[in-house]
Formats: C-alpha cells, structure tokens, sequence
C-alpha cells in the first residue's frame, strides 16, 4: 500500500487492547476499497494469546467499571456519542472506504446510528433498578448485575453501527466487551475503541480484536467470556450458538432473512414502491432485514411494476464518494459474485427480469425480477444483494401463509390504508420486526431482533438492558430462623 494514497486508512494499529493500539501477531488482513479494489490498510489478525489477553484485559478491568454510579458510566457513553457527532464527516468517509458504501448513505445513517445508541443507552443507565418483593416481614430485593465480559462479533453491512449497538447497552450496564469486527470491514470498531478513550472509558473496557472466523471461535470460547452477541449469517449463528452453549454463555444472535413486504392494492402505490426499493436497494442490498419477497395483489401489479422500472431507472449508480451517487459497489469481488450467481438462478429458473441484471466488475445494478414463484431459489435464499422477486398474490390469508412459508424471521412489512387489516396481518407475520406503511425503520428506541432461524434476542430499547445484564435476588430474613431440627 502507498502510504501517499489519498484513500490511505491505515490505522496505528490492527488491535486495541487495555487502552491502547497493539499490532496483531497473526496473519496479513489487507483491507481492499469496494469501489476500486485498492488496498487503503494491511492489518494483521489477532493471535489466539492476544485474544486471551484482549479477554484478560476486560476481565481485570470489568469489576471497577461496574461498581462506578451508572450515571458515571452514562456520561462516558453520551461523551462518546458528542464525539462521534463532531467528527460526522471524517467517519462517515472511512465508513465508505471500509464498506464502499455511499457517503450520502454513511453520512446519515452508520455512525449517526450508533451515536443514537450511546445516547440512548448512556440515559438508560441511570434508570435501571431492581425489584423489592414483600413477603410479610421477610423481604426479597432484586440486583440487575452485569455479566462481565461480553464478546461482540460483527458482520461488514453496517460495521460501525453494529460496534455501537452491541458496545452500548453491554457497558452501559457494567460489562465490558471484545469486539471482532468483519474481516472485510475492520477499520470503524478501532476509531469507536479511540472515541471511547477520548471519551474517558477506562482501559480494558472496549478492546478490539482482527481476524477471520478461527479468531471468532477463539473469543466464543475464551473461558472469560460470559455473552456472546453474534451479527451475522444464521450458518455462522448455528454454529456460534452451539460453541457458545458449551460454556451456558448467554447469547444474542442477530442473523439473515428473507423478509417478506406484503402490499395489498389500497395501499398508495407510490409510497409502497419507495418502500420495496428502500427495503431492496439501501446499501447495494446488503440489508439483513430486506424485504426481498415482495407479494403484491394481482389488481395493482402491473401499475406497480411500471411504477417501480421507471424510478429504479432513476437510481444512480457509482462513485461512493461522490455525493450524487444512490448505490455503490458490492462489498467485496466474493459477495459480487455470490449475489451474480443468484441472479443467473433466476434467470435460469424462468423468472423475468424487469430492470438490472448480473452487472460487472463491483457493482450489481438494482435488479427485480417478476413472474417469480415460492419454490425459486431467489425467493427462497438470503442473496444479500440488490436483487427483488416480486410476487402476485389475491387474498390476505394466502399472502400471510405464504409470507410465513420460510424458516426465517427477521422482518416483514406490510401496506395498505385499511389500517385495521395492517394490524392484523402485522400480527399474524412471523417476524421479529414489522412495519405498517414504512419499511427499514430502526430507531434505536425499537426492539430490534429476529424470531425463528433468523435469530434471538434483540438490540436496542430497553430491551437490550435484559440481554446484558442478569437478576440477582436477595431474600432478607427479618425474624429467627425456624429450623425443624
Ligand atoms: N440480524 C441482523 O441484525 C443482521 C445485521 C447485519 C447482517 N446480518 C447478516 O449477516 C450476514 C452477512 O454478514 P457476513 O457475511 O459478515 O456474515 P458471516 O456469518 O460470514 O460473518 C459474521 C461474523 O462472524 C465471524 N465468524 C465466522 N465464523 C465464525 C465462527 N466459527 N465463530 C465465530 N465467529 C465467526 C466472521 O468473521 C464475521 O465477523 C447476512 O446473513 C446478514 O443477513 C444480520
């Protein structure tokens, strides 16, 4: 790499362990441009004794954290989000040099994003108290306690935001955490690990580990660690789930889907295109809650697929630095060709194609495809990519089934102005997150989460202070102590 490059990013070093940057042992990890292929970092993976000690480091660090005023800690939270908000552009461009999303994208929505959750979860500390339980005299008290070290693993979509959506509620209640960001996505966690110093977070707190999956297995594993919260595909989750049980650890898995976005012919058509693009073309698709599967009643199918040609004609693709452009490159030269491997499936399986295709090079255009069927692999399989298969559908009942008919159950949306049946199909769909009349919204005060394969556990809202955090019951004797022997 040519330290003159002006995309350089290389950071001081590839780890950040007890307060400081540390050059990993193990093997190169170059960090590659999306848009053109340039190497802008060579990092180096954590060897399996610097992950022991990044987990040592937490471990000795943890206990002064948690018996700090929760308020104290909520300060260093809400510190770190200010700075993250002064230095909005700065992050938002390594975030589109780490990832090759566009900057119009990262400016608004990864660190911002992450911020959200600082803040939130700093004004959430102070707030959590226990239970006391009266029993006639004797009393029980309950400690909602941290649980320690908690072991974050990242996927590369939105790898800053996914840092602050674990970091947040997990130190907020006293823990501390390793986190391991995507090997395709490394830089954002080290600058979150410098905005926490800066911020005033003890050492030890936050520590950042590189590498590829052997490095995520080592953390899952470390006997210091308590929680593991997984981002990433439900192979990986199977797998962390299962190494995690070994050891009781709590877990949260936030996983893949293949979400469906159901849209019924009342709905106003011009808000559901906007919709089924935003739920498919956002950062180039690599969404885990899109909603790929988009059922749409046969009265207003056609008016919708001439709908939706005409303005994903209007998406402009290109230079994610470029302020103009709507849609960037894939993440990686394997991803682009995982996501063009799906689309000649489709074509191969009959389906038509309406507007995009396999593309070339880093960028797969905005691709629908219609006349689609359940049994397609495209409608069946998470693609990851800017890929929609639009279906036809007649009544609600059978919409709802065959929205149901998968294993996964991260997300679903449905539109209509019959807002009575946008509740009841609202609750009929088996997903973690829905939406009426909107799709893709995740304010950090909603519980954020998957049911089915799609995951367990949820992020952000109050939720999360459960999943970071176990009870602790006292009982109080208040008299004699009546032993029959
Ligand atoms: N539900 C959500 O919130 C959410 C958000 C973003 C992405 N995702 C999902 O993530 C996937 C895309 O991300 P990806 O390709 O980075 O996922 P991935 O499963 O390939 O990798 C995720 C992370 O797990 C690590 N890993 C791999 N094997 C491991 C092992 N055996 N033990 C421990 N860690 C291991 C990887 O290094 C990476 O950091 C998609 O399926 C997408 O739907 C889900």
């Amino acid at each position: 790499m040519s330290q003159s490059s002006p995309l350089s990013a290389q950071p001081k070093a590839s780890l950040y362990i007890n307060g400081a940057p540390v050059e990993g042992e193990g093997a190169a990890l170059p960090v590659h441009y999306p848009y053109t292929g340039e190497v802008i970092a060579t990092l180096h993976e954590a060897s399996a004794a610097q992950v022991a000690q990044a987990t040592m480091a937490a471990e000795a660090a943890q206990p002064v954290w948690a018996a700090l005023r929760p308020v104290e800690r909520g300060r260093v939270l809400i510190r770190a989000a200010q700075i993250i908000r002064e230095r909005a552009e700065e992050l938002a461009r390594l975030e589109t040099l780490d990832t090759g999303k566009p900057i119009q994208e990262t400016r608004v929505a990864d660190w911002p994003s992450g911020a959200d959750a600082l803040e939130y979860f700093g004004g959430l500390a102070p707030t959590v108290t226990g239970q006391t339980i009266p029993l006639g005299g004797d009393f029980v008290y309950t400690i909602r306690e941290a649980l320690g070290v908690c072991a974050g693993i990242g996927a590369w979509n939105y790898p800053s935001q996914i840092a602050c959506w674990k970091a947040a509620p997990a130190l907020a209640m006293g823990n501390a955490m390793v986190f391991k960001p995507s090997e395709e996505t490394p830089l954002g966690a080290l600058k979150l690990a410098d905005i926490f110093t800066e911020a005033g977070l003890p050492a030890g707190i936050f520590n950042v580990v590189q590498g590829r999956g052997a490095v995520g297995a080592a953390l899952v594993t470390d006997p210091r660690v308590a929680k593991v919260s997984l981002t990433g595909s439900v192979p990986t989750g199977q797998k962390v789930y299962a190494a995690a049980a070994a050891g009781m650890r709590h877990v949260t898995m936030e996983l893949g889907g293949k979400s469906p976005l159901i849209v019924f012919d009342d709905a106003s058509l011009e808000d559901a295109v906007g919709a089924a693009m935003l739920a498919n073309f956002y950062s180039s698709g690599q969404i885990c809650s899109n909603g790929t599967r988009v059922f749409v009643q046969e009265g207003i199918l056609p008016a919708f697929l001439e709908r939706l040609a005409a303005r994903v004609a209007g998406i402009r693709v290109g230079d994610p630095l470029d302020e103009a452009t709507q849609h960037g490159p894939i993440v990686s030269p394997a991803q682009a060709a995982k996501i063009r491997a799906a689309v000649q499936s489709g074509l191969a399986e009959g389906a038509r194609l309406v507007c995009g295709g396999p593309g070339e090079g880093a960028f797969v255009p905005p691709t629908v495809f219609a006349d689609t069927t359940d049994e397609m692999a495209i409608v069946r399989e998470e693609i990851f990519g800017p890929v929609m298969s639009v279906l036809s559908f007649a009544t609600e009942a059978e919409a709802v089934a065959r929205a149901n008919a998968t294993d996964y159950g991260l997300a679903a949306g449905v539109f209509t102005r019959d807002l009575a049946r946008g509740h009841r199909v609202a609750a009929a769909l088996q997903a973690g997150t829905t939406w009426i009349n909107a799709y893709n919204l995740t304010p950090v005060e909603a519980p954020f989460g998957g049911v089915k394969l799609s995951g367990i556990g949820r992020e952000n809202s109050a939720a999360a202070i459960e999943h970071y955090s176990q009870l602790k019951s006292v009982y109080v004797g208040m008299g004699g102590v009546d032993a029959p022997y």
